[in-house]
């Protein structure tokens, strides 16, 4: 490797160091190849959206965009605006079901539709969730996700029926990529 020139390098795919110094193709003035993709940067920015979810045992993020690739949406799940987090039940197997989160904590895909300007529509968008979208949550937009945690419920086998009979495509997240390192320092 030490005595190929660089335009060796290049013709032989051997740019392996993708850091801005050591890239042949950054000294050769070409654009930086390690760059993360749209569906990378929009799967990242729902995990990210999921850090603020106060569920201590599921935390969903999700994104929507539009056709143009704008951010036009994001929401995680949580409760609804007016109650206060530390007074609403967290628990998940509480026989008295009122005691439970699932009555009244709204889902990250909904907070998303919600949180869009209402001037925007998501039609023909893409949104990119954490986790499947249930049946009240999948709505009009192609959807990205990440993990299918509850495949075997109902809501979502609901979710799956109504997408395929709208002709509405869904897919699961594939990267080569397992981790972003993101620092404030
Ligand atoms: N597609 C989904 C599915 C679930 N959620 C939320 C609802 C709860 O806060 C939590 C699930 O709780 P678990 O039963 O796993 O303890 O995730 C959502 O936002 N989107
Ligand atoms: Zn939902």
């Amino acid at each position: 490797m030490e005595n190929l020139n660089e335009k060796e390098i290049l013709e032989n795919g051997l740019d392996v160091d993708t850091t801005k110094e050591g890239s042949v193709k950054w000294k050769l003035g070409l654009k930086k190849p390690d760059y993360i993709s749209w569906d990378e940067y929009f799967m990242y920015m729902a995990l990210l959206t999921a850090q603020r979810s106060k569920d201590p045992s599921t935390q969903v993020g999700a994104v929507i965009i539009s056709r143009e690739k704008i951010i036009v949406g994001c929401g995680y799940n949580g409760m609804p605006i007016g109650c206060d987090d530390d007074l609403m039940p967290w628990r998940r197997d509480s026989e008295n079901t009122l005691e439970n989160k699932y009555f009244y904590v709204c889902h990250a895909e909904m907070n998303a539709i919600l949180n869009t300007n209402s001037n925007v529509s998501i039609r023909g968008g893409i949104m990119y969730t954490t986790m499947f979208p249930c049946n009240e949550c999948a709505k009009m937009t192609e959807v990205v996700y990440l993990k299918d945690k509850y495949f075997d419920k109902q809501e979502t086998q609901a979710s799956k029926k109504l997408l395929q009979i709208a002709g509405i495509n869904f897919r699961q997240f594939l990267s080569n990529r397992k981790t972003l390192t993101l620092s404030f320092e």
